[in-house]
């Protein structure tokens, strides 16, 4: 049994503030070389095109091409994917693209309007973005699942067209990513990633198309891309290393904690991994568990290194004061693995999505529970949302006076652009006016 040195913390030390900080504070720990490099990447393609993007899929992927055409995938090699899965992977991705697609149907907000007495009518549009960029990860694994979460509510919403750009690293492309990507319906897919991609997909290059909206997950390098071409183009968020933090309450099997702590671990060394409960026998019965499991796992050293950097066993006074340590976390995932989850529920304020109960695993979600599995991540879930429909949608306000309803406003805005110094604002409200 290997032993797994994960930081221990007590809510009642004095220390415990300063150290939960350093732990959950992965922004500051972003080596200034990553902005550096992506900075880099972000101006070569917007000023050189194709050109810097061939270099860097070269250089990063290890993937030589002669033009960015060659990189878009060809309907030859989607059919040979859809041929190459098995019959059971086909019909997992076709129900969980059914269940994703009847979660996201829910989301799709209406267009209103309304009318006052004089025939004034004010309404609100909603209309989808033309052209949606989807990145899908694909450094240290293939996101088949991804590609479901991504597409489907760009379908839902209506886009026109969607883009859709995933690595594939030494040329290694998944059948999977492909197959999920012709059932969710995405209309051209280019084997480009990291900040590159992002580049492509925000500038346009002579092949890459400009996008309206850049939505979906990445590593550091695609994170942060994003948050650079932000203002050039929408972005949903910036949705970083996976994180789980489970509320557990004793009543659950330490082998099943262990293995959802592990679940999120294995993506990334900096994924984070987050225990608390009010029960110390239960915190080292956990930990346990996860040295026993630990040499099973073919992603022991990621998950090790991400446990042993980021993870945590935080002991509370109370579940209340967990609700309190995971509401100032806002986790990604959170897991109420206790014996009453709807009492506990009403504390929580701040999190991506709830895991309810004992038998409701984060991995449920990540797959096939419906909901989206794109969630904001370093505590951005105090502000951002997840991924849906309302993300590849904007809103124009529709508005329309008859001449009573101008006249009986413009005075109105009349004394208000008077009381701005603005007399061009003023006039053209009062031309309007009836006497
Ligand atoms: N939030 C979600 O919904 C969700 C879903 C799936 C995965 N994830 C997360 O997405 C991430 C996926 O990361 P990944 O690395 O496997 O795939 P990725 O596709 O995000 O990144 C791979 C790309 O990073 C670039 N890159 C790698 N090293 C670089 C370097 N030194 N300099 C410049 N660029 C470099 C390369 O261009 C490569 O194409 C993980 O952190 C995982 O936790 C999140
Ligand atoms: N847990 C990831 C989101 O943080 C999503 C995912 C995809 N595949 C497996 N998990
Ligand atoms: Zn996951």
């Amino acid at each position: 049994m290997s032993s797994l040195d994960i930081t221990r913390l007590d809510t009642g030390s004095a220390e415990f503030d300063q150290k939960l900080h350093q732990k959950i504070a992965w922004d500051d720990s972003i080596d200034p070389k990553v902005q550096e490099t992506v900075r880099e990447i972000l101006d070569a393609v917007r000023t050189e095109g194709d050109a810097a993007v061939l270099r860097y899929t070269a250089s990063l992927d290890r993937l030589d091409a002669a033009s960015v055409s060659d990189l878009q995938v060809s309907r030859e090699r989607l059919d040979r994917a859809l041929d190459a899965i098995g019959a059971d992977e086909r019909e997992a991705l076709e129900h969980a693209a059914s269940r994703i697609r009847a979660y996201h149907e829910k989301q799709r907000p209406e267009s209103w309007q309304y009318e006052e007495a004089d025939g004034t009518r004010l309404g609100q549009r909603v209309l989808p973005v033309d052209r949606a960029g989807l990145y899908v990860p694909g450094g240290k694994a293939a996101y088949p699942s991804s590609v479901l979460m991504n597409a489907i509510p760009a379908r839902v919403a209506g886009v026109s067209e969607v883009v859709m750009v995933v690595p594939a690293p030494d040329g290694e492309l998944s059948d999977l990513v492909l197959a999920a990507a012709v059932i969710a319906g995405v209309d051209r897919i280019y084997t480009l990633g990291g900040a590159q991609a992002i580049a492509a997909l925000a500038y346009g290059t002579e092949t890459v198309p400009a996008v309206d909206k850049i939505v979906g997950p990445g590593n550091i390098f695609v994170a942060m891309a994003k948050r650079e071409v932000f203002g050039i183009v929408g972005i949903d968020m910036v949705a970083g290393p996976s994180e789980i933090l489970v509320v557990g309450d004793g009543t659950t099997d330490p082998d099943w904690i262990a293995m959802d702590l592990f679940s999120q671990a294995e993506h990334d060394e900096q994924a984070q991994s987050i225990l608390v409960s009010p029960d110390a026998d239960y915190l080292d019965r956990v930990h346990q568990s996860m040295e026993k499991l630990l040499p099973t796992m073919e992603r022991a050293e990621i998950i090790r290194r991400s446990l042993e950097d980021r993870g945590m066993l935080i002991k509370v006074a109370s579940l209340s004061e967990a609700a309190d340590v995971s509401n100032r976390i806002a986790p990604e995932h959170l897991e109420l693995s206790v014996a009453d989850p709807d009492g506990l529920l009403a504390e929580i304020r701040h999190a991506g999505a709830i895991f309810m109960g004992s038998y409701t695993a984060e991995v449920l979600g990540d797959y096939c529970a419906g909901p989206n599995h794109v969630l904001p991540t370093g505590g951005t879930a105090r502000f951002s949302s997840p991924l849906g429909v309302y993300d590849f949608q904007k809103r124009s306000s529709v508005i329309y006076f008859t001449g009573e309803g101008a006249s009986q406003a413009g005075r109105t805005a009349s004394v208000l652009a008077r009381g701005e110094g603005l007399t061009a604002h003023a006039r053209s409200a009062e031309y309007r006016l009836r006497s």
